[in-house]
């Protein structure tokens, strides 16, 4: 039976996927074989050693700490692409709040309550206050071109504005979902000058923190609009509050908001709603599901950020799994061994990913001693190894 533990709630569709005769599902467990998460950050949990595998359902992963779980023989899983849509579908929104007064302008509506037969003339002569521009003919930046970069690149063109898009790190697959008609920007300067809006969609990183800053600032149009739907870390809030105070940021509009952005001034705060819709919460959850059960029963690894993608078909018989340090020697030591214990290997695989080389060896054998295991851990450099039959 596989422990899995959920730390945020999961959405139930995608849940049903793990069948019951096989798996426990629960809030809490102590010693869990997997974790699904949303947003909970991880970066103080200690891990048991049972613990293989953790999900994200969902795209950022800079809640939890992924080298910690490469030293530790955890495998990290997102699910790309899953919650596109809707992010796409709130940036879209955030480009009409931060052009038309519409949040300051229902708010003020509000306040006609209780002024009876008077609130429609009343209604008509505030409206001049909350007057905005339209975005059409207007330029974005869209800083990312990844699952949701693309899709907004596209949409805000289709909806009549100028697109530039930059992202160094643009993968092929990305590249050909991009229209035509999206600019390649040559570089970061010439990008922010030419922007009326710029838009966040990149990772929160070791790279991107605080991408947007002062110097980032001076590159900008007077009376810019940012969109931030990414991560709040990626915008230096000191320096963001100094380019609203200069009128250098007309709107900053966020899905991030803290304690210091909620105090200031031209800023439109929501509530981290990006992906929470129920198309991408079901998305989400199967794709988390469906890679964990992949790699409990098989071992086969889809969408990992810390692993190697690697699949191969089982062939009836026992199956183990190694993660090791990814250094010379390490492929002959473990073939030495499984045949110095009298194991042929029928099938095998290798690949690697930065610092780390994980294998997937099937044996002409239905049952492999859980001795074994032992003694391919022993090997230096072997961080994980498992045996599934
Ligand atoms: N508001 C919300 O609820 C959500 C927010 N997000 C955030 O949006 C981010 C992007 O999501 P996806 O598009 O699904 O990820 P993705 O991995 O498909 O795309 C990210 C893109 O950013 C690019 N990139 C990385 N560093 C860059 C840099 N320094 N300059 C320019 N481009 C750079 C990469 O090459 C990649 O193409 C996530 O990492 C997450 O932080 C994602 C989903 C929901
Ligand atoms: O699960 C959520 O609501 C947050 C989604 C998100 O921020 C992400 O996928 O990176």
């Amino acid at each position: 039976m596989f422990k899995i533990q959920t730390l945020n709630k999961i959405d139930p569709i995608g849940l049903k996927g793990f069948p019951l005769d096989q798996y426990e599902i629960a809030s809490e467990f102590s010693n869990p074989d997997g974790v699904i998460v949303r947003s909970m950050k991880m970066h103080d949990m200690e891990f048991g050693s049972g613990l293989k595998a953790i999900a994200r359902a969902g795209a950022g992963v800079n809640n939890i700490p992924i080298e910690k779980c490469t030293n530790q023989g955890i495998v990290v899983f997102n699910t790309p692409g899953a919650n596109a849509h809707a992010v796409k579908e709130l940036t879209i929104a955030g480009l009409l709040l931060a052009s038309r007064d519409i949040a300051a302008s229902i708010e003020w509506g509000k306040t006609l309550i209780g002024k009876g037969d008077e609130v429609p003339a009343l209604i008509e002569a505030g409206k001049k206050n909350f007057a905005g521009q339209e975005i059409r003919g207007k330029t974005l930046a869209v800083i990312g071109l990844g699952a949701i970069g693309v899709l907004v690149a596209n949409a805000a063109q289709a909806l009549g504005m100028n697109v530039l898009g930059y992202d160094p790190f643009i993968s092929v697959k990305h590249a050909w979902k991009l229209s035509r008609n999206v600019k390649h920007a040559e570089g970061m300067e010439s990008l922010l000058a030419n922007a009326d809006y710029v838009t966040l969609q990149v990772p929160l990183n070791n790279d991107t923190k605080g991408f947007i800053n002062k110097d980032k600032f001076k590159m900008m149009k007077d009376g810019v609009r940012l969109l931030n739907f990414a991560r709040g870390g990626l915008v230096n809030n000191t320096d963001l509050e100094d380019a609203i105070a200069s009128g250098k940021v007309a709107r900053y509009v966020t899905d991030f908001p803290d304690e210091e952005t909620l105090k200031m001034d031209k800023v439109i705060s929501i509530p981290h709603l990006g992906a929470s819709t129920a198309e991408s919460e079901t998305n989400c959850a199967i794709m988390a599901v469906d890679q964990i059960r992949e790699f409990m029963e098989n071992g086969n690894i889809v969408n990992s950020v810390n692993f190697p993608a690697a699949e191969m078909e089982r062939n009836g018989g026992a199956r183990i799994v190694i993660a090791n340090k990814n250094v010379p020697n390490m492929v002959s030591q473990i073939s030495t061994l499984l045949a110095s214990e009298g194991y042929n290997i029928a099938n095998m695989l290798n690949r690697n990913k930065a610092e780390i080389a994980y294998n997937i060896i099937d044996v002409d054998r239905k049952h492999a001693d859980p001795i074994l295991a032992d003694k391919i851990a022993a090997i230096n450099g072997v961080i994980m190894v498992r045996i599934i039959e």
